[in-house]
């Protein structure tokens, strides 16, 4: 009868949908108790003063998300969303509640998370929560699932949606309400010992599963918290003996249960946490039944529970009940869970959360490559080739941490192993998306530094005393170290790059372009040296092949020889600044000696010509035979044997031709070899070592041919025939000059003039004045200096006469005159202190003078 009343009653303050705009029913209402009207069907959440209205995103705040059919639903990402739960990460709580039905379970949850769960009619009776429904509960992080109720009225006997409601639960949830009215406790053989049964056979099933996968009893996250809520608790039974029946049944309940091999001696405890709480009869007790539900509620809300540090441990949701799924995973991991519970295959929750990481780590690594990706293609493009992109190495770094970030922020939560191999393969695809830029670069520091490199030790080069293996060194060591530099800028952490091949190759280049260099400095040190002992030999060739004698080719190669020594000790010298190897010296120096002796050839070859030869010949000849012994030049005369000096000076000459024609010195020890070739001349200078081919010392060593010789021969003898004839016309002429009448006729003509001197005293002193004036000029050797004197003087007068003349002639100009007339007549102004009266009285007196004067 109480139980008809209290079921009316709530009827009442809980009226249908169709009902409620009934009049009769809000009289009805208004005159119910206050404590009921309107009880149930507050807003939820009522009891903890909650509002209706779903959090946030205008979703409904509850989702099936299994139905009638067992399908599961496509909508919950989007409800995790809209619950602001998708970036909880962790932080966040699963709940589940399990009964038999229409115990009031929906009526439990709208009280104690604030949700909107469907109630049954009380009027009807009829079971309301079909399927599983989920929804988030107010101000905390908490999922709720309202399960389908365990009876099986409407499923009729068939558990099987039972079971696979239960191990869904058990695969999702960390906290698993179990509804029981309190005379329910006791009844061993009720449907609530069926549905925990149910409940611990399903999770020793999900426990040998995940043992095969290495998991070991006991670890956490395989714990499970049953928090039984006896409903209706009217207080005659303490909840202590209520806990110790229902803990007693559960244990009776386990042991009974077919325990898989390993597991038979296992403990309830090893599995679950059991906790107990009463709440009193909701109609009957309702206050009390509201301050209770409040009581209850702190220990869902841990920020309540953590704030009252003193109650921590009452707090529902400890970590090692947590499944350890993402927030952004949950709906992927629930809804694969379910297929497999639907699909009947064996529930193995390792694998299933591996699957799940693979899955999100996927496609969390594909979204933070994008990113990535984008980040990349924004980067300016690159200079060209030669020039460095400073900022490269950081945009790099950058672009990577931020994909890795992305990456990891969400990731990280996920299966370690799973998210590891995810990350590497991220990485790795990071690093290949970024090693074509990193060797452009490292390819453009190659190029600019060999650019530079070279540049720097031309520049080096171009200055004086410089030590070229030092400029070498220094400037490779620069390009070296700035390129290690830009290596290590661009070089990621982890990514495997080598510069070391691109580090080889410029080396390598750096060689080339120093053994280039050193080449050419080479060359351009023996084309010095070569010039240098061409203009030495010059003068010493002309010398020795303008005054031929036996010793001649001794004189040209004994200089030739000292000059060569200097040239390669200098060389040698030098050489070694240039860092050269033993067989490129003996290349340089037998280039040397080659360039050098034909130099010294060319300068022979210029002065053995036919006509500068034939010039020689002919003084040599001249000398002997139109001087004489001491040099003075011959006057011939008829007594002179002009054939036989003529034939001894030219065949002394012609003995010299074949002295000319081979350079062979009179002594051994001044002798010069070399060899005929020398291959290695290639090391220095390339293009030297083609004229190698056709150079024989032997052959260098005749200067004329027989051929030569023989026309030089000729063209001398012929040259030759006109001093001859010269001579001998010479001697002719000079023996008919003057006519000796002629000074007959000079002493008849000049008789008088002479002895009209020599009988005047005064000529005659005059005379014998001059006649020993100029012997003894003569005797003194003054003959020159008193011409230089008498010369400088005879000038000085013609300068000085010609000076007067001109003074005098352009004095004489009319203006002039007139200048001195008008001068002469003005006084000059002369201050009266400075200068008497009488004084400027004289001077215009005297000027007066002057002028009559003139
Ligand atoms: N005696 C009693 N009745 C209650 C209590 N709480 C709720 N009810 C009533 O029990 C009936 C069933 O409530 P629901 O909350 O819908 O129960 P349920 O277990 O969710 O039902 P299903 O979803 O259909 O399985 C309602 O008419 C409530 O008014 C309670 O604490 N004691």
């Amino acid at each position: 009868m109480d139980q008809s009343i209290a079921i009316a009653q709530d009827a009442l303050a809980n009226p249908p949908a169709e009902l409620a705009c009934n009049p009769l029913l809000a009289e009805a209402q208004a005159n119910l108790p206050d404590h009921l009207r309107n009880n149930d069907h507050a807003p939820a959440g009522a009891a903890v003063g909650l509002q209706s209205n779903a959090e946030g995103s205008g979703l409904d705040a509850k989702l099936q998300v299994v139905d009638e059919n067992q399908r599961f639903t496509t909508a919950l990402d989007e409800h995790m969303k809209g619950w602001k739960l998708a970036d909880a990460g962790f932080n966040y709580d699963v709940v589940a509640v399990f009964g038999s039905q229409s115990t009031g379970k929906s009526t439990l949850l709208n009280r104690l998370f604030g949700t909107k769960f469907d109630v049954m009619s009380e009027s009807e009776r009829r079971q309301t929560t079909k399927g599983i429904w989920m929804s988030k509960g107010q101000d905390m992080p908490v999922l709720v699932m309202d399960v389908e109720g365990t009876d099986g009225r409407e499923r009729g006997e068939d558990q099987d949606f039972e079971r696979k409601s239960a191990l869904f639960s058990m695969a999702v949830a960390e906290v698993l309400l179990v509804n029981i009215w309190e005379h329910q406790v006791g009844l061993y053989q009720g449907a609530n010992m069926g549905l925990l049964k149910t409940v611990f056979e399903v999770n020793l099933g999900l426990f040998l599963a995940a043992k095969q996968k290495g998991k070991a009893r006991g670890d956490s996250q395989d714990k499970t918290l049953l928090l039984f809520v006896i409903r209706d608790h009217i207080g005659a039974t303490p909840l202590a003996n209520l806990r110790a029946t229902l803990t007693a049944d559960l244990n009776r309940l386990w042991d009974g249960l077919s325990k898989p091999e390993g597991l038979e001696s296992s403990k309830i405890d090893d599995f679950f946490d059991l906790d107990f709480v009463t709440l009193p009869h909701k109609l009957l007790q309702p206050e009390l039944f509201e301050a209770q539900v409040v009581e209850l509620r702190q220990r869902f809300n841990k920020s309540n529970v953590q704030g009252a540090a003193a109650s921590s441990s009452s707090s529902v949701f400890q970590s090692k009940y947590h499944k350890r799924i993402p927030a952004d995973g949950i709906s992927t991991y629930m809804g694969t869970i379910w297929d497999a519970v639907v699909s009947n295959k064996d529930l193995d929750l390792p694998t299933q959360q591996e699957l799940l990481a693979q899955f999100r780590c996927g496609e969390l690594a594909a979204a933070a490559f994008s990113t990535f990706a984008a980040l990349v293609s924004a980067f300016p493009p690159a200079p060209p080739a030669g020039q460095l992109d400073s900022t490269l190495g950081s945009r790099m770094l950058d672009a990577k941490q931020a994909a890795l970030v992305a990456y990891d922020t969400a990731a990280s939560r996920y299966h370690p192993a799973v998210y590891a191999r995810q990350r590497a393969e991220l990485v790795a695809k990071v690093h290949s998306a970024l090693a074509p830029l990193f060797a452009t670069q490292l390819k453009s520091a190659h190029k600019g530094l060999l650019r530079a490199y070279r540049v720097e030790i031309e520049d080096a080069l171009k200055g004086d005393g410089y030590d070229f293996a030092r400029v070498v060194a220094e400037a490779r060591a620069r390009a070296e170290r700035t390129f290690e530099e830009e290596a290590k800028r661009v070089t990621l952490e982890e990514s495997g790059w080598s510069a070391e091949e691109e580090r080889a190759a410029l080396g390598e280049d750096m060689d080339s372009v120093a053994e280039l260099l050193r080449k050419e400095e080479t060359r351009k040190m023996v084309a010095v040296i070569e010039r240098n002992i061409k203009r030495q030999m010059a003068e010493t060739v002309e010398l020795a092949l303008d005054s031929p004698s036996a010793d001649m080719w001794d004189k040209v190669l004994s200089a030739f020889k000292a000059a060569l020594a200097k040239a390669e000790e200098a060389y040698v010298r030098k050489a070694t600044s240039f860092n050269c190897t033993k067989d490129e010296v003996d290349a340089a120096l037998s280039l040397l000696r080659r360039r050098a002796w034909l130099a010294l050839r060319s300068k022979l070859d210029e002065q053995t010509a036919e006509a500068a030869l034939l010039n020689k010949l002919r003084l040599v000849f001249e000398d002997k035979f139109r001087y004489d012994a001491d040099g003075v030049p011959r006057v011939w005369k008829p007594e002179d044997d002009i054939d036989t000096i003529f034939r001894k000076a030219k065949d002394s000459v012609l003995e010299l031709i074949p002295l000319y024609a081979h350079i062979k010195p009179s002594d051994d020890k001044n002798a010069f070899e070399l060899a005929s070739s020398a291959s290695s001349s290639s090391l220095v200078d390339p293009a030297a070592s083609a004229a190698d081919d056709e150079f024989d010392f032997a052959d260098s060593l005749q200067l004329l041919t027989p051929q030569a010789q023989a026309s030089l021969s000729a063209r001398f003898r012929r040259e030759t025939d006109a001093y001859y004839t010269e001579a001998k016309r010479s001697m002719v002429s000079s023996t008919s000059q003057i006519p000796y009448w002629i000074y007959c006729v000079l002493v008849v003509l000049g008789w008088n003039e002479f002895v009209a001197v020599i009988r005047s005293p005064i000529y005659f002193t005059l005379l014998l004045l001059g006649f020993t004036a100029a012997y003894v000029t003569w005797t003194l050797n003054m003959t020159g200096p008193v011409l230089a004197v008498s010369k400088g003087v005879t000038n000085e007068v013609i300068r000085t006469v010609n000076d007067q003349l001109h003074a005098y002639f352009s004095a004489q100009t009319p203006a002039a005159h007139a200048q001195r007339h008008h001068a002469a007549r003005v006084p000059v102004a002369v201050p009266a202190s400075s200068a008497p009266a009488e004084e400027i009285e004289l001077s215009e007196k005297a000027a007066l003078k002057r002028e009559k004067d003139e």
